[in-house]
């Protein structure tokens, strides 16, 4: 299945927040989604999810989902919203509550998304004794258990410190590397997008528009933090991103 976005624009009241984006999410890679603030990223992960319908245009899934897909849509947010007094498995286990799945489809589904997240050790911890890295482990891998089409990623690093945000970037290049998945991720940071995104979509200040997109050959694997050719094209990007930023300041003063 495939998401696409035909000439979207979308307002709320009078305030036009996204304007005729058109854009395909292909199957099995990250789209990084970067943008100054207020521009309609988030809106535009909404639209993709079906929680809003754009104003204009289209929001179209081509194709069926995959067959074991519980949940073709799925959102990893910034606030998780683990249930404190469940475990990891047992948080994990509560999106396959209502799938009516009998208990060894629940058990194998949950050995494996705690194994492909490195979880396993810690299936009985409660989300209080983990560290705020590993949490954000526990919802990618709630969100990985209903096997989605395609993972709609929301800041899902902003509410991390700058080491563990890094660790959670090598677990999700190897996430992907192992089996790949298809998300899309929005980001106000740079290097995140570069280590993660096989395209990166750069939006205008409000109403965003797609200012540019960016195609990243290497591999994720072979992709490290400070990499040249990673911090040439983070330059490139803050090229394109600084002018927006600047001019949505202004507007900002101007009131
Ligand atoms: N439900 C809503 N009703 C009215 N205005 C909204 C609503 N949701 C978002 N907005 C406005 O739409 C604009 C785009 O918001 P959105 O959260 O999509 O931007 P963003 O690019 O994700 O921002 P940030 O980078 O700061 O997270 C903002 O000006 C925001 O105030």
């Amino acid at each position: 299945m495939e998401l696409l976005l035909k000439n979207v624009s979308h307002r709320y009241g009078s305030v036009e927040v996204l304007s005729d984006v058109s854009l395909r999410i292909p199957r099995g890679e990250i789209m990084c989604i970067i943008g100054p603030s207020g521009c309609g990223k988030s809106a535009l992960l909404r639209l993709l999810g079906g929680l809003e319908r754009p104003t204009e245009g289209m929001v179209l899934q081509v194709g069926a989902p995959p067959a074991e897909s519980l949940n073709p849509l799925t959102y990893v947010f910034q606030h998780l919203a683990l249930l404190p007094w469940r475990s990891v498995e047992g948080n994990v286990k509560l999106v396959l509550e209502d799938h009516k799945l009998a208990a060894k489809d629940v058990e194998r589904i949950v050995a494996d998304v705690l194994a492909r997240t490195g979880l396993s050790e810690f299936r009985a911890t409660l989300p209080k004794q983990l560290s705020g890295g590993m949490r954000q482990r526990v919802a990618i891998a709630r969100a990985l258990a209903v096997s989605p089409a395609v993972m709609l990623m929301d800041e899902p690093t902003s509410a991390l410190d700058s080491q563990t945000r890094e660790l959670l970037m090598d677990d999700l290049v190897s996430l992907w590397t192992r089996q790949p998945f298809t998300a899309v991720y929005v980001t106000h940071d740079l290097s995140e997008a570069v280590r993660l995104g096989h395209r990166i979509v750069v939006l205008s200040r409000r109403p965003g528009r797609i200012r540019d997109m960016l195609t990243i050959e290497q591999p994720l694997a072979e992709r490290y933090a400070g990499a040249p050719v990673l911090e040439k094209m983070q330059l490139q990007l803050w090229a394109l991103m600084r002018d927006e930023a600047m001019a949505a300041d202004q507007e900002l003063l101007d009131g």
